[in-house]
């Protein structure tokens, strides 16, 4: 089957992926129409704005002229060959992922499945099994669904919020799920950035190493577990090296050092061995209860995922504990957060760690300050149960602090001065929970899985996982 080149694609939700994914088809020559139901949303990127803060993202959108437009009006996928469903896959109550996004999308695409669609891609993060139930709400919706002619792929998306367009432009691979026939066609789509044939856009270079994504092809459920496994697998990484930096702390160990030991050891590899405060953001958490709840439906258990989630939400009240050994009690005391945001580079605040730290904190009486650079506006509107003082400047952030908690990494932290701030403080007490500060400073630095805290550490230079 061909494609034609342009092609007509939709894309159903304007999240992180949604976006990323419209920006990336049109910046390699598709006609793209992003469709939300949220007319907010769709108000404000007809007026050029981004309702996410994602570097980059802005520029991509706005670069594309007409090969990329929005609407709310679900008419426009009659003339779309692929559509990808982007929507939300929250988790329910019971942490199964609530499908009822993609099923009024899968409704609301069969009203016009009559026109040029050839296949109906999910991107969202979907249960293994999915692909066949949106195939079947499909038939059911509508006369107009041939299984000989519309096909639903898989094709999961791994791109992470603060690098999404370096993570979509220059992927490791690229996952397609489904029939051999529609395949093809997403191959054909993709052709531009398997072939890497596409000029960077501004703000995203093509890094000097990359060569292509690897392809590969798969049957829907498999793509649909690799998703699943992917980001279960770094979530136990994570806390894998958190586990052990807790046993570091006790033997005299620096997890620092046992990190890089491991890491260098490609068959373990490096990334996401950063001990600290522990994962937080919409999909880690929501994926690996996924993957458990898709096993407890198959009277399967899965104890490494549940001890991953207990091993992250313990490292919240590890870093509450640091603060309590050094004030006794924080009842009065005015403890700053730096970073809100589950990580740095996003306004992002889905299952922030922060959120966990300043309700813990409030619970204990502490009187709490919190910055962030870039999610503070987000957080006046959805944190609104927390109690905290929102601090105007970082200046603000340290005077009279009796305690400082780095709880996101933003460059902002990074590179400031600290010994001015400090020296405003009550006490310089500095509990660095995501272990990047590396300088010594005029305060006494709390890590995790390091050495006692001294004044002094021994490295020097700013480095970051
Ligand atoms: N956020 C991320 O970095 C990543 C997310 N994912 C997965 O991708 C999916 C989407 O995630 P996000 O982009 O973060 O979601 P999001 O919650 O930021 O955005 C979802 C969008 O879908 C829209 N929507 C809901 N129902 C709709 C409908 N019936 N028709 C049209 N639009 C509709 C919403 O208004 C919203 O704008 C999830 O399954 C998630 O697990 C996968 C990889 C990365
Ligand atoms: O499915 C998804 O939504 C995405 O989830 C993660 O991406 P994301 O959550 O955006 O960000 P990460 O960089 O993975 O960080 C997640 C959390 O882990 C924490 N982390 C990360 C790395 C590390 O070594 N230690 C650590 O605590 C971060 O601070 C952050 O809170 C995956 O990395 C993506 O591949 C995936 O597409």
């Amino acid at each position: 089957m061909q494609l034609n080149h342009p092609a007509n694609v939709a894309v159903i939700g304007t999240g992180y992926v949604g976006l990323g994914t419209a920006g990336l088809l049109a910046h390699i020559g598709h006609r793209v129409t992003g469709i939300d139901i949220d007319q907010n949303k769709i108000d404000m990127l007809l007026r050029g704005e981004v309702p996410i803060h994602e570097p980059g993202l802005d520029d991509l959108l706005s670069s594309q002229g007409d090969r990329l437009t929005w609407t709310t009006d679900y008419s426009a996928v009659r003339d779309a060959d692929v559509i990808f469903i982007c929507v939300g896959t929250p988790p329910g109550l019971d942490g199964t992922p609530d499908l009822q996004y993609v099923v009024s999308a899968a409704a609301s695409i069969a009203e016009y499945l009559n026109g040029n669609a050839k296949v109906i891609v999910n991107k969202s993060t979907v249960p293994i099994g999915t692909g066949d139930y949106v195939q079947r709400l499909l038939e059911d919706h509508t006369r107009a669904f041939d299984p000989t002619r519309h096909f639903v792929v898989s094709n999961p998306e791994f791109l992470r919020e603060g690098t999404a367009l370096g993570d979509s432009l220059y992927p490791d691979r690229i996952v397609l799920g489904g029939q051999m026939e529609a395949l093809e066609i997403m191959t054909q789509l993709y052709a531009p950035l398997i072939d890497q044939t596409f000029s960077p856009p501004k703000g995203a270079p093509r890094p000097e190493w990359f060569t292509r994504p690897a392809v590969i092809k798969t049957s829907l459920q498999s793509a649909e577990m690799i998703k699943y496994a992917a980001n279960a697998f770094l979530a136990l990484k994570i806390s894998f090296a958190n586990e052990i930096s807790g046993l570091c702390e006790r033997v005299g160990a620096d997890i620092e050092e046992v990190a890089a030991g491991i890491g260098m050891d490609q068959r373990i590899g490096q990334r996401f061995l950063q001990a600290g405060l522990g994962w937080g953001g919409s999909c880690f958490g929501k994926d690996t209860q996924g993957l458990i709840s898709a096993g407890r439906e198959h009277q399967y258990e899965m104890p490494i995922l549940q001890a991953a989630i207990d091993i992250n939400y313990r490292q919240r009240r590890v870093i509450i504990d640091k603060l309590l050994r050094h004030l006794k009690t924080v009842k009065g005391k005015r403890v700053t957060v730096l970073g809100m945001a589950f990580k740095p580079n996003t306004d992002d605040l889905r299952d922030a760690p922060t959120h966990d730290l300043i309700s813990q904190l409030n619970r204990l009486g502490a009187s709490v300050t919190a910055h962030d650079p870039i999610a503070m506006k987000r957080a006046e509107r959805e944190w609104t149960h927390l109690n905290y003082t929102p601090a105007s400047s970082i200046q603000e952030a340290f005077e009279r602090a009796d305690a400082v908690i780095l709880a996101t990494e933003w460059d902002d932290y990074m590179t400031m001065d600290w010994n001015p701030l400090l020296a405003t403080m009550r006490r310089p007490l500095v509990i660095d929970a995501r272990n990047v500060i590396r300088s010594p400073i005029n305060a006494l630095v709390e890590q995790v899985g390091r050495d006692a805290p001294r004044g002094e550490r021994r490295r020097a230079g700013a480095e970051r996982a």
